[in-house]
């Protein structure tokens, strides 16, 4: 007899069923939260490079050429040049915990679980590389956890980062015979506690550098231009994120100059410009001195910020003229960062606990 029959009975005036021992395979109201993010590769070498380029951009949201035309391009050109250049960029970032990315989502897991305490189970998956999302949604469905929390961290939505998470999921749900009920975290843009948490810790990583700084670049990775007039909100987003940033920066900064730039621009068709590289080659030129940038698209840092952006964004802007640079680092698990995050996720999770 199933929970539901036991329930309708119940409600009848004339036998209230005793309610029966839970079936064992049959938790209810568990609730998990699933923080997903990027992914990254193994190992900074070759190899399991490699692998994960091929996972990542073998994926259609990516990119959006027919494979008949892209795979060739990606197994004959792309997989056989990229992955050495690619590793040696990732052992530059390296750490103990190994790659950035997946050191960090991993803190960030462990710290909202110390927040939320038993009421909620938090653990974090990557969409491409491990942990993969299939086996943390399985792996939690057979501990009990009937409810999930799906939390893709990117601020913007983009059908390349936010939809092909939720895909990914959709197909392992595809899978089970018996699901868990989902939910997902909305991307959080123009959320003024992400604005707040923003501002906080620009404003202290910039009160804590030993020079004022004339420009603040606000630094989103890039995508196809294409990927605009087709309908996908990312550039939207992004500009509104800098326009509220921007806002909430001239209360404390009023002569802060702060821009717009896109960076991590891949193959050959047109990508959303001001590009990051050419800009800040441009500011060195142009004369100005001194220079902060912020990434405020990526909620954990990783290559992108920690290797394209502090270093090979250091050469450019110092090789045109620029004196002082400091890249910022990304909100990662500090408080501002988790106070946010603990605060979209609590409100996610109304009903549930
Ligand atoms: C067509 C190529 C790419 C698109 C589109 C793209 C979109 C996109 N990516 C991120 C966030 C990250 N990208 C990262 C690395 C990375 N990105 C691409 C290509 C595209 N990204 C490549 C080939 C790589 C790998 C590194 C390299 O070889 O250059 C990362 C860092 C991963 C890490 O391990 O640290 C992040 C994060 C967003 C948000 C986005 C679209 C909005
Ligand atoms: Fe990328
Ligand atoms: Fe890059």
């Amino acid at each position: 007899m199933s929970d539901t029959e036991t329930t309708h009975q119940a409600a009848t005036p004339q036998a209230v069923m005793p309610r029966p021992a839970d079936h064992p395979t049959a938790p209810t109201g568990r609730v998990a939260v699933l923080l997903v993010n990027l992914g990254t590769p193994d190992a900074a070498e070759k190899g399991a490079v490699k692998r994960y380029l091929a996972e990542f951009l073998s994926d259609r949201r990516v990119v959006e050429i027919p494979p008949i035309a892209w795979q060739p391009i990606l197994r004959g050109i792309i997989l056989n040049t990229r992955p050495k250049k690619s590793a040696h960029a990732y052992s530059q970032v390296w750490t103990e915990d190994g790659s950035p990315l997946a050191a960090i989502t991993r803190r960030q897991a462990e710290a909202l679980q110390a927040r939320l305490g038993d009421r909620v189970k938090v653990d974090w998956a990557m969409r491409y590389g491990r942990p993969a999302i299939a086996d943390k949604v399985q792996a939690l469905k057979d501990a009990g956890f009937d409810r999930i929390l799906f939390a893709p961290l990117y601020p913007q939505y983009s059908g390349a980062t936010t939809a092909t998470a939720v895909d990914s999921l959709g197909a392992a749900l595809g899978r089970m015979r018996w699901q868990p009920a989902i939910r997902t975290l909305p991307p959080y843009h123009d959320d003024p506690a992400y604005i707040a948490a923003l501002q906080a810790d620009i404003a202290r990583q910039i009160a804590a550098l030993a020079w004022e700084p004339e420009v603040l670049l606000l630094s989103f990775h890039g995508m196809p231009e294409r990927t605009l007039h087709l309908g996908d909100p990312y550039h939207c987003h992004c500009r509104k994120t800098a326009r509220l940033l921007a806002g909430a920066m001239a209360q404390t900064h009023p002569d802060l100059r702060i821009d717009v730039t896109f960076q991590s621009r891949f193959g050959r068709a047109k990508w959303l410009e001001p590009a990051t590289d050419v800009v800040l080659q441009a500011e060195g030129k142009a004369g100005t001195k001194r220079l902060v940038v912020a990434a405020p698209g990526f909620s954990a840092d990783c290559l992108e910020t920690l290797e394209e952006l502090a270093m090979q964004g250091r050469d450019q802007f110092t090789g045109a003229g620029g004196e002082q640079f400091a890249a910022l680092a990304c909100l990662n698990d500090g408080a501002p960062g988790m106070d946010m995050l603990e605060s979209l996720v609590v409100r996610e999770l109304g009903g549930w606990v």
